[in-house]
């Protein structure tokens, strides 16, 4: 995997659009390690974990190893952008996390950083898209904006496509989808500690 141009973008804007990060059979296996059940998303965590659908309506399931070879084998290429990330920029980030999310028609996700309410020690963010032909009427695009609230990208998600942004500097949302859309949303994490314990995951 080269990631010269990856490193390069975060370096130079803190965000970068990969596309054919996976080529359609890639992707074709990935969507076969969707769970077919999955639950509401939460926002925050422990105590404060709760669901609120007034700002997200996905649903999600957590990627874990040894479930299916496709996942597996994805989680294995974060490790390998994350290795190449801390060689380039000692951010030390050392941990993934990650889940596949299930945006049913009219579901959303209104404008947030990732690290809001305890989710403090995400560092760097990846989005992969498992959607084929995705078209302008089919909504549920990823709106991008600056830490000033300035207009970046609007984007497909569009099959094979791995976003990769700065996690505390780029404001984001999802908007309602007209298609069912599906997505795997994961973090890079820096080891946070909370009182005398290591921040746990999620
Ligand atoms: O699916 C996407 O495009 C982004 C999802 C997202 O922002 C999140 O799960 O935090
Ligand atoms: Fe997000």
């Amino acid at each position: 995997m080269n990631t010269d141009k990856l490193l390069d973008a975060l370096h130079t804007q803190g965000w970068y659009v990969w596309d054919d990060f996976l080529n359609a059979e890639e992707v074709e296996q990935l969507r076969d390690a969707i769970p077919e059940s999955m639950k509401p998303a939460g926002i925050g965590r422990h105590q404060q974990h709760h669901t609120n659908k007034q700002i997200r309506s996905d649903k999600i399931s957590w990627l874990e190893r040894g479930k299916h070879a496709a996942s597996d084998d994805y989680l294995s290429r974060m490790e390998a952008i994350k290795n190449d990330v801390n060689r380039h920029f000692f951010l030390g980030l050392f941990e993934y996390e990650a889940h596949f999310a299930r945006y049913d028609i009219g579901d959303f996700y209104q404008k947030h950083l990732d690290t809001f309410e305890g989710r403090s020690n995400r560092r760097l963010t990846t989005v992969m898209y498992l959607n084929d032909e995705w078209a302008d009427e089919d909504g549920g695009e990823i709106v991008i904006y600056d830490i000033d609230d300035n207009h970046l990208n609007t984007l497909w998600p569009k099959a094979g496509r791995l976003l990769v942004f700065l996690s505390e500097e780029f404001p984001h949302e999802v908007l309602p989808t007209n298609r069912e859309r599906y997505s795997i949303a994961g973090w890079f994490r820096v080891n946070g500690m909370r009182g005398n314990r290591v921040d746990p995951s999620r």
